[in-house]
């Protein structure tokens, strides 16, 4: 595939947004890069590399709010966006993953998803394969991706575990964002000779590099320079070094030349004179290389080594071979969602830490509860008001335990979720549902092992149905604590953010829960907030299920003096209509946790949904 682009140009507005100034990134760059070749933009940081890379690759954000010009034309046409995406991978700088997972399970769920449905399972396998030789891969193929918890394999390694989730469609286009960031000269180096070999099989590969060192230098088919959103150079890297010196910017001969070429380019800031200096000689070096464009027409730029181009026809019916043929996707929702709800799954057995920090953190708050509330003796009135107390509390303990467990993971789990909906590996929804499902266990086996100790530590009524309906009203408290939780992540950029968020929500929840406050001494114009609170209902539901139809031990009560400090119920009713909370039945209660549960991961996933990436498709 041929990719051809014309007079880009970058511009987005600065400033105050009443009289916003224009700032132009990209002042106008053209360029082609023909199959089998490897074209490396190069450029200090601010050059525009990157943006240079996510125009070509369709991936710029709209969210930037700039502008873009020029043209970009594959194979001599304008661009398709739906076939130029299936045609080609993006292969983003960060290497975001699940770090549960291998090497060979994270490539394997890619080409899952994004081969088509009918493409056999050999012949599915043997794409994985060929990726992961391709790549280099086989002596990690098991060993887990791992993170900075978690060891997994190498930074280089992880680099090309990225590439390769990207290769399993076979593209014929590969972009590539710093794919040497953060590696090792000898994992940057395999990681460049990993490219080179995706081009040689006929690919057309470009990567933005910031730094290269002399033996990845000497690996590179062309060389685009960049500084200040103008080119400085474009062409056959090996003859970047003539070019600057025939403008009398000889390369020393000890130096690396892309060392050479980025102190050329940058523009030194650390003082005027400096900065003019660099400024002037960016600006001539702007000119001159205008100069030998015009001289040198684009056309006359070739593909400097052979290789037999993949046909486009190829990759082209592979990616329309899908399931539905409207469906911008390899495969059904429902298959989606069966891969998704998998890998969901072994991610979640894997969470050892998690999963153990989780269970023990119920042990001991179970113990610590049952400690505090043990089997509290005393007058009807104390016991109460200290079951009320106990209930109450376990309710918010069990909340913030939940809420806590998502808002520090699930933002961070969008980076990995963005990346693949990126690159259309599935629908949001397959994703979040599965990922609900999921988690539905390990929340119910926290709330029962809390719910064992607590329950019976503190003495609670004793019968199975009172037991039962205690754990399912704690049990969808924590769905609804969570679901909070799962909202406000949504739409949250960072877990900072929620977890700066989330507890106005859970406290609000609180201080409407029917325990701090009687419902007459709500102000009526906030009253309304009650309704809203999933703590009002869990309180209603726990309070009920412990006094409903149950009478009590008032003896050494004087009923003629039934003030609030002398509180002595005859019945569990009294002490429910002392709460007012005999309003609503216990199966309102549930249901209206169930609701509260369910609509704010609807909310949760309208966000997610809402917030997806988009991308600007004018050229
Ligand atoms: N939407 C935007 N609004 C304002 N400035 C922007 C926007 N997008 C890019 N820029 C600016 O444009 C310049 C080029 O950015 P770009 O990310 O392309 O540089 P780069 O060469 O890839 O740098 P690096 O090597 O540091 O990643 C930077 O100065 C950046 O701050």
């Amino acid at each position: 595939m041929t990719l051809r682009f014309e007079d880009v140009k970058y511009e987005v507005d600065v400033g105050d947004p009443k009289n916003p100034q224009v700032k132009p990134i990209l002042k106008g760059l053209s360029g082609q890069v023909e199959p089998s070749s490897l074209l490396s933009i190069m450029g200090a940081s601010g050059a525009g590399k990157t943006t240079l890379l996510n125009i070509l690759a369709g991936r710029l954000s709209a969210a930037g709010g700039g502008r873009t010009s020029g043209r970009i034309l594959v194979n001599g046409q304008q661009r398709n966006y739906s076939t130029f995406r299936k045609l080609s991978a993006y292969v983003l700088q960060n290497d975001v993953f699940y770090a549960e997972l291998t090497v060979r399970e994270t490539i394997t769920i890619s080409a899952k998803l994004r081969l088509p449905a009918d493409m056999s399972k050999e012949e599915r396998q043997q794409r994985i394969d060929n990726v992961i030789a391709e790549l280099g891969l086989k002596k990690c193929e098991d060993t887990l991706v791992g993170n900075d918890v978690i060891r997994g394999v190498s930074g280089g390694e992880r680099k090309r575990c990225n590439i390769g989730t990207e290769l399993v469609t076979n593209p014929t286009l590969v972009f590539c964002d710093e794919p040497t960031s953060g590696l090792d000269a000898f994992n940057a180096q395999n990681v460049m000779s990993s490219l080179l070999t995706l081009a040689r099989a006929g690919r057309t590969v470009i990567a933005t590099i910031h730094q290269p060192r002399s033996e990845i230098f000497g690996m590179l088919d062309q060389l685009m320079l960049l500084s200040e959103g103008h080119t400085m150079y474009f062409g056959k890297a090996a003859n970047a070094v003539n070019y600057f010196d025939q403008l009398g910017y000889g390369c020393p001969p000890t130096y690396n030349p892309s060392d050479w070429f980025l102190d050329l380019v940058s523009l030194d800031i650390r003082n005027r004179d400096a900065e003019r200096q660099t400024k002037k000689r960016i600006q001539y070096l702007a000119e001159r290389f205008r100069d030998y464009e015009q001289k040198h027409p684009m056309s006359s730029v070739k593909t400097i080594r052979g290789g037999a181009p993949l046909a486009l026809t190829s990759s082209d019916a592979e990616a329309g071979r899908t399931e539905d043929p409207d469906s911008n996707y390899a495969v059904s929702w429902g298959r989606q969602f069966w891969i998704l709800l998998q890998r969901a799954a072994t991610i979640t057995s894997r969470e050892k830490a998690t999963n153990m920090a989780r269970f023990i953190q119920s042990l001991i708050f179970g113990l610590l509860l049952g400690l505090i509330w043990l089997q509290e003796g005393g007058d009807e009135s104390t016991r109460v008001r200290s079951t009320a107390g106990a209930l109450f509390f376990l309710i918010m303990n069990q909340s913030f335990g939940g809420v806590f467990s998502i808002i520090f993971v699930f933002p961070e789990e969008k980076a990995i979720i963005h990346k693949e909906r990126s690159s259309r590996s599935y629908q949001v929804g397959a994703y979040f549902w599965s990922k609900m499902l999921v988690n539905i266990p390990r929340s119910l086996l926290a709330n029962l092992i809390f719910a064992i100790i607590s329950y019976f530590m503190i003495g609670f009524r004793l019968d199975a149905g009172s037991f039962f309906g205690f754990l399912l009203v704690v049990f969808l408290a924590t769905q609804a604590a969570e679901s909070i939780a799962y909202c406000v992540s949504a739409i949250s950029d960072t877990a900072q953010k929620a977890g700066a968020i989330a507890p106005i929500f859970v406290v609000t929840s609180m201080l409407f829960g029917g325990f701090f406050i009687s419902q007459e001494d709500i102000p009526v114009w906030l009253s309304w907030l009650q309704y809203l609170s999933y703590v009002k209902y869990a309180f209603a539901g726990l309070m009920q299920m412990e006094y409903q139809s149950r009478d009590l031990d008032s003896s050494g009560c004087d009923f003629s003096d039934s003030t609030e400090s002398t509180f002595c119920p005859p019945t569990g009713a009294d002490v429910l209509d002392y709460y007012d909370i005999n309003e609503i039945n216990f199966g309102i209660n549930v249901l209206a946790l169930v609701l509260m549960a369910v609509g704010f991961r609807a909310c949760a996933y309208g966000c997610l949904r809402g917030r997806g990436p988009k991308y600007d498709t004018t050229i």
